[in-house]
């Protein structure tokens, strides 16, 4: 399976890249299952992303919206990874409702919200307990500190195998993600990351040895395509530690 790194010489070439790229695999998605699942990720990168993917001429009855890592706070919330894509994206394209499935952030407990979604997705696959789904698409990005999803260096969700979501950590605040294994099932995995601060990580991510505790974003290692989008700042020296 192909494991990729493409630099791009800015964010705006970047973003034009994870487009066609995402509108491609959706179309593929469709055409051989009649169904898309995408897992997306928050945060400040991908929001050009679902601008100009709430502009496309898409299939969207046939694509399911699911997150791969959510902050533990209501939808309203300025800091909430669904209420961000609802504003920029969802509230813009015309999905169905139905297709849309937010991380539940209501329960008192975090674990019950991880496991309230871990429940939601065995269903919607129509698979039992225990199995492991492959979602058509998981869109990832990278913090400075080398984090994927919610899935932080130093915190236990590191170390869940047989769960697809678990409870994340930042900083004391809870978060949900999904786990290594689930990701790593996914047919294709595709990081977006732009902006120098990402350089160190991603040093450290590509040399030849390393600690996944330290940089989550090492341990992905999928069984199905895995494409590394970064722009010429994030990626600068890239090319030679590669
Ligand atoms: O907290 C998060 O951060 C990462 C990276 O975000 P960015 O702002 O540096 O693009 C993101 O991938 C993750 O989904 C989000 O919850």
């Amino acid at each position: 399976m192909t494991h990729e790194v493409l630099i791009y010489p800015d964010r705006q070439a970047l973003v034009a890249a994870a487009f066609d790229l995402m509108v491609a695999r959706i179309h593929t998605a469709v055409d051989e299952r009649q169904r898309c699942t995408i897992a997306l990720s928050g945060g400040s990168t991908p929001q050009p992303l679902y601008a100009a993917l709430a502009q496309a001429d898409l299939p969207w009855d046939r694509i399911q919206i699911y997150w791969g890592d959510e902050r533990y706070v209501p939808p309203s919330h300025p800091d909430s990874n669904y209420g961000m894509t609802k504003r920029i994206w969802l509230d813009v394209a015309p999905i169905p409702a139905a297709n849309i499935h937010p991380m539940p952030t209501n329960f008192a407990d975090p674990q019950a919200a991880a496991a309230e979604y871990d429940r939601q997705i065995l269903a919607d696959f129509g698979l039992e307990a225990g199995s492991m789904p492959a979602f058509d698409l998981i869109l990832l990005g990278m913090g400075d500190d080398g984090h994927t999803a919610s899935l932080f260096p130093h915190t236990a969700a590191l170390s869940v195998r047989d769960r697809l979501v678990t409870v994340g950590e930042k900083d004391g605040q809870p978060r949900i993600t999904f786990t290594y294994p689930l990701i790593d099932r996914a047919r294709s995995t595709i990081f977006l990351i732009s902006g120098a601060s990402k350089q160190s990580a991603l040093g450290e991510i590509f040399a030849p040895t390393g600690d996944a505790t330290i940089y989550p974003a090492r341990g992905i290692q999928p069984q199905g395509e895995l494409l590394w989008l970064l722009d010429a700042d994030a990626g600068k020296d890239l090319a030679i530690a590669c």
